[in-house]
């Protein structure tokens, strides 16, 4: 149980999610989903800008067979800022199924990187979303980033769409294989040929080492419908972008189920009808092998590759 009061108005993770009707290919990745807690286990930051629901390593573990993937990669919440106890505990109880993505700062150890590594740590996130953190400077980040790229890690990073023009030349500027989370946030309202996203399909067609996920449809959708009641065509306002993305760059693409959601304020999608909007982004089953299975394993576990 958690010690903590959830942010009012916080909406809950689904409980009793559908089944999908999408076949996921064998091994498949989740490749972006959470782990809340528990709070009286693992306590919120003091820093944290939300409060969530608990969502234990055993409730992520349950989902995933429940919708039939192979393995999680499990990403620092920003409600546990730099304490990645919950995410290492997590990694450490997944029987080698789970990676994980986490948050440091400046001043992390040479050994606590190197333990984190041999937990299953591959990466770091660097978030610039401004309602989830406070401003990190970049030159820190860019020594995070040198000294992370030594261990054969990336960099995860989170922003909203309209910053992209000054965060660029820090974006271009890394070492690192550049993994954007969310299609780099775009307003679905505009035209997937509009000025913003073809910045972020620039972005990804200059620079080969830029990796984006196709994921979070329930967050960026305008018109919905939500992935709610058995419907089968939902958010198909994000339907083009996601589907721009899987076509122009096949093997720099990942899906994650976002699981449990964070600060959703509308609805809280059904994820197995979550699984079955992946039909949509990538039609055919050579595109679902490399976006769930060969371009996930590349980035997370390129020793069973
Ligand atoms: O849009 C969000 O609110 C959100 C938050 C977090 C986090 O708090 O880490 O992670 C996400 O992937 C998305």
């Amino acid at each position: 149980m958690s010690n903590f009061d959830k942010t009012p108005g916080w909406l809950d993770w689904y409980a009793g999610p559908s089944k999908p009707r999408l076949q996921l290919p064998a091994g498949a990745v989740d490749a972006h989903c959470h782990v809340f807690g528990p709070g009286g286990r693992f306590p919120y930051a003091p820093e944290r800008k939300y409060t969530p629901c608990d969502a234990s390593h055993e409730q992520l573990f349950a989902l995933r067979d429940h919708l039939g993937f192979a393995r999680n990669v499990i990403v620092q919440a920003t409600c546990h800022g730099a304490d990645n106890s919950a995410l290492l505990d997590a990694l450490a109880h997944s029987d080698g199924r789970a990676r994980g993505v986490a948050t440091v700062r400046r001043s992390v150890s040479d050994a606590e990187l190197e333990r984190m590594h041999a937990l299953g740590v591959r990466g770091v996130r660097f978030n610039f979303v401004r309602r989830l953190v406070d401003f990190t400077p970049k030159d820190e980040l860019m020594e995070i980033a040198g000294r992370i790229h030594r261990l054969g890690w990336h960099v995860v990073v989170y922003f909203e769409a309209a910053d992209l023009p000054d965060l660029w030349d820090f974006f271009t500027a890394l070492p690192t294989p550049v993994v954007v989370d969310h299609m780099g946030r775009p307003d679905v309202r505009q035209p997937v040929d509009g000025p913003e996203f073809s910045r972020f399909i620039r972005l990804m067609a200059e620079h080969p080492n830029v990796w984006s996920k196709v994921s979070c449809p329930e967050r960026l959708s305008v018109a919905g419908p939500p992935a709610l009641n058995g419907e089968a065509a939902p958010y198909r306002d994000v339907l083009p972008f996601a589907r721009r993305l899987v076509e122009t760059f096949p093997d720099r693409v990942l899906w994650g189920t976002d699981w449990p959601h964070p600060n959703l304020k509308d609805h809280m999608p059904d994820d197995g009808l979550l699984v079955d909007f992946i039909a949509g982004i990538a039609p055919t089953a050579q595109q679902r092998q490399a976006l769930l299975v060969t371009n996930p394993m590349r980035l997370y576990w390129p020793e069973a590759a």
